[in-house]
């Protein structure tokens, strides 16, 4: 038997952990031959409550899952982690904005980061979902001494999968005819969904629709404001199609990248398409090994598209400089 990989979930017994543990105990994460242990981390209120969650891991007799620990604890719960899913931390309510939360959660993220430097594997990678998630994880990977800063990461994966779904559906083609989407800069509403650089059946996205005033003035208000219409129809954020996303990414981390296409994932910036580094920022992605990734290069960025990815990197910053005291 392969040995385990070992993954930590914090806010485990919230809704998103709800919908999440279940796919990755299944082998939906790293596949069907790939054991996993489960470290669940919750506040202390929520112990209870986590403890239904793990008699419902029980009572599916997961062939892949081996060890599942919970914990309060973030020394306990990181211990050995390979990788690590921050989720835990609280979702908005309609009418607010995800930097809205930062005062909130942004201080969660210290406590966290410094407990993944203590107590994790040394190849941890860490995925940061709870929002606002690109900041919460420059907090995070600021206090994880000893973790290189290409390890972590904040999700855009669910905004590609909103992204690829509506040109799927405005162009009449499966969604998996969608490919090379690009979220660029902040999960937030100014990210910029890239779709003059997407592509339909390996043709420009923008030329096979032929419409540029509704790919700019529908898909992309329609794929930076779903979040909040999940929230107004739902009277919660979404979750399931959160974990999705959450399996999505990891998959695309640690599985090679098919030639020629890339993925959205917040990371370090490293100075890229003049983006500051430093800053955890959506772009163009591809790992050839799935443990390295590196931004793809030579993307076409015109007048419109830099105009975007510059409104959503000034948010960034904004938002860095909000934090300030927790850097
Ligand atoms: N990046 C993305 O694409 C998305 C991010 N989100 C974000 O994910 C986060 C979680 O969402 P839900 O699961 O719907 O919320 P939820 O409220 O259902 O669950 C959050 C859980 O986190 C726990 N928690 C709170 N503080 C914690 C701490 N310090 N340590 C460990 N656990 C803690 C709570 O007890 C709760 O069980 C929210 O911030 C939400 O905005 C949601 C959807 C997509
Ligand atoms: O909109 C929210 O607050 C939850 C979220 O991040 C999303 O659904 O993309």
């Amino acid at each position: 038997m392969k040995t385990p990989i070992t993954v930590s979930v914090t806010g485990a017994a919230g809704q998103i952990g709800y919908a999440l543990l279940f796919r990755i105990a299944s082998g939906a994460m790293f596949g069907p031959e790939q054991p996993v242990n489960l470290r669940l981390i919750e506040i202390e209120p929520a112990l209870p409550a986590l403890e239904g969650v793990v008699m419902e891991l029980d009572d599916c007799a997961f062939p892949l899952l081996q060890d599942v620990v919970t914990t309060a604890d973030l020394d306990e719960g990181f211990k050995e982690a390979n990788w690590v899913l921050l989720v835990g931390s609280v979702p908005r309510k309609d009418g607010m904005e995800r930097n809205d939360l930062l005062g909130i959660n942004g201080k969660i993220f210290t406590g966290q980061g410094e407990a993944i430097g203590r107590s994790a594997a040394e190849d941890v990678r860490v995925l940061v979902v709870g929002n606002p998630c690109n900041t919460n994880c420059l907090i995070a990977m600021h206090h994880a001494s000893g973790v290189p800063k290409e390890r972590f990461f904040a999700m855009t994966m669910l905004d590609e999968n909103r992204a690829k779904s509506q040109l799927a559906v405005k162009a009449g083609v499966h969604s998996s005819a969608v490919t090379n989407m690009c979220i660029w800069g902040n999960h937030s509403s100014t990210q910029y969904p890239d779709f003059y650089s997407a592509k339909i059946n390996g043709v420009s996205a923008a030329e096979v629709i032929g419409d540029e005033a509704w790919l700019k003035e529908t898909f992309i208000p329609a794929v930076q404001q779903r979040g909040s219409a999940i929230i107004k129809a739902r009277g919660a954020s979404s979750a399931a199609s959160a974990a999705n996303g959450v399996v999505d990414t990891v998959k695309r981390l640690t599985t090679p990248t098919p030639a020629g296409d890339w993925f959205s994932v917040a990371v370090c910036s490293p100075g890229a398409y003049g983006i500051d580094e430093g800053l955890i920022a959506s772009m163009p992605i591809r790992t050839d090994d799935g443990e390295t990734w590196s931004v793809v290069e030579g993307v076409q960025v015109n007048a419109f598209s830099r105009a975007k990815i510059d409104a959503s990197v000034a948010e960034l910053n904004a938002e860095k400089d909000a934090v300030s005291a927790l850097l």
